[in-house]
C-alpha cells in the first residue's frame, strides 16, 4: 500500500540540544498510527516537523510524495491537525471558529456533521471563553476534521475528554480511516490508543525504538493464565512447588508457555481440593509491552 508520509533520517535540535536522532518511519494510507513514548521523547516535535511548523537540521519529510519543510507546505493542503493546545479565540463562539476554518462548498453541512458527531450542539453558539478544557479540546478536534482531510495529525486529542467523548472520538477516527483517511495520533492514554490504532511507533529520547503493528507489539509481550480460586495463597504455593513461573500480583498468574497444557494445572487444584472460581487468558496490553520495550532501551544504553 502507498505511503502517505515518509520521514527519512530526520534530525532536529533546539539550540545545542539534539532532540530527534535519525528518525525514520513511514505511514501507509488508510492506517491509524499511534505515536507513543515517555514525556519529552519527541512525539510533539515529530508531529510539528511533519506539519512544517518547525524546521529541522537534517533529513527529509514527504507527504503524499512531496517535500515538507518549515517554508514548503503545498502538500499539507489536505492535512488536518490538532497540535498541543488548540488555538482558540475566547470572544468567538465555537460555530464562528468552524465557519472561519471551513473552506469550499458544503460548509454548513460539514459543520453540522462534525458538531453532531462530537456532541457539541448545546454549546457551539456560546463564546469559547466559557468552554471547559474538554469542550475546547473537542473544538480543536472539530477544526482539525472540518475540511475532510486525507491525513489527520492529532497530538494528545484525548486530553481533557470524558469517557463518552473518548468513545465518540474513537468512533469518528475509525470511520474516517474506513473512508480512506490516514491518522497519526499521540496519546498517553494507552488503554484508549490500544482500542484504536493499527500500528504503533515507539519513541524514546528522540529515537524510534520500535515500529510495528499493534498486534505484533502486544504479541511479543508475556501471556498469563489467570486463575481465581477459593484459596489463592495455597494455590500459588503448590504451583510454585510444581515448577510453574508465577507473575507478580495478588492473583494466581501463571506464565503461559506455547501450547500450555491445562490439565495438570487443573488437577493440582482438584487434588488439593481448591475450588476454581474463574480462569482467564491474559495477553500483554499496550502499556505492559511499552514498558518492557522502554526498559530494554534503558539496558542497551
Ligand atoms: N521550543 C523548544 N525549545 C527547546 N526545547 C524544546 C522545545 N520544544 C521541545 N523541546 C525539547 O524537545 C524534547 C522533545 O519534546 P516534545 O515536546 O517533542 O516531547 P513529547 O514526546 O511530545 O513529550 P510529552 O509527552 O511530554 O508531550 C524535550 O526534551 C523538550 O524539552
Amino acid at each position: 500500500m502507498a505511503n502517505i508520509l515518509e520521514v527519512k533520517h530526520l534530525d532536529k535540535s533546539f539550540g545545542r540540544k539534539k532532540v530527534l536522532h535519525d528518525i525514520n518511519f513511514t505511514v501507509q494510507k488508510g492506517r491509524i498510527v499511534g505515536l507513543v513514548g515517555p514525556n519529552g521523547a519527541g512525539k510533539s516535535t515529530i508531529m510539528k516537523t511533519v506539519l512544517g511548523l518547525t524546521g529541522f537540521s537534517k533529513g527529509e519529510i514527504l507527504v503524499e510524495g512531496q517535500n515538507v519543510t518549515a517554508t514548503k507546505h503545498a502538500s499539507l493542503e489536505h492535512v488536518g491537525a490538532l497540535i498541543e493546545y488548540p488555538g482558540i479565540y475566547p470572544f468567538l463562539s465555537g460555530l464562528d471558529h468552524l465557519k472561519l476554518f471551513a473552506t469550499g462548498d458544503d460548509q454548513q453541512h460539514r459543520i453540522d456533521e462534525v458538531v453532531t458527531e462530537l456532541r457539541m450542539t448545546k454549546y457551539i453558539k456560546r463564546k469559547a471563553k466559557s468552554y471547559s478544557l474538554g469542550m475546547k479540546q473537542k473544538l480543536g478536534i472539530a477544526l482539525a476534521l472540518i475540511n475532510h482531510p486525507h491525513f489527520i495529525v492529532l497530538d494528545e486529542p484525548m486530553n481533557g475528554l470524558d469517557p463518552e467523548s473518548n468513545k465518540d472520538l474513537r468512533n469518528i477516527i475509525t470511520k474516517l480511516a474506513q473512508n480512506g483517511a490516514t491518522i497519526l495520533i499521540s496519546s498517553h492514554i494507552l488503554s484508549e490508543l490500544e482500542k484504536l490504532v493499527d500500528d504503533v511507533l515507539v519513541i524514546d529520547k528522540g529515537r524510534i525504538v520500535s515500529q510495528s503493528s499493534m498486534q505484533a507489539l502486544t504479541d511479543k509481550g508475556k501471556k498469563y493464565l489467570v486463575i481465581k480460586s477459593a484459596d489463592d495463597e495455597h494455590a500459588k504455593q503448590l504451583l510454585s512447588e510444581a515448577g510453574y513461573t508465577l507473575g507478580e500480583g495478588s492473583d494466581v498468574r501463571i506464565l503461559a508457555e506455547d501450547n500450555q497444557k491445562l490439565m495438570p494445572i487443573l488437577k493440582l487444584f482438584v487434588d488439593n481440593d481448591i475450588e476454581i472460581l474463574d480462569i482467564q487468558h491474559q495477553q500483554s496490553d499496550l502499556e505492559t509491552s511499552l514498558l518492557a520495550l522502554l526498559a530494554d532501551d534503558q539496558l542497551t544504553e
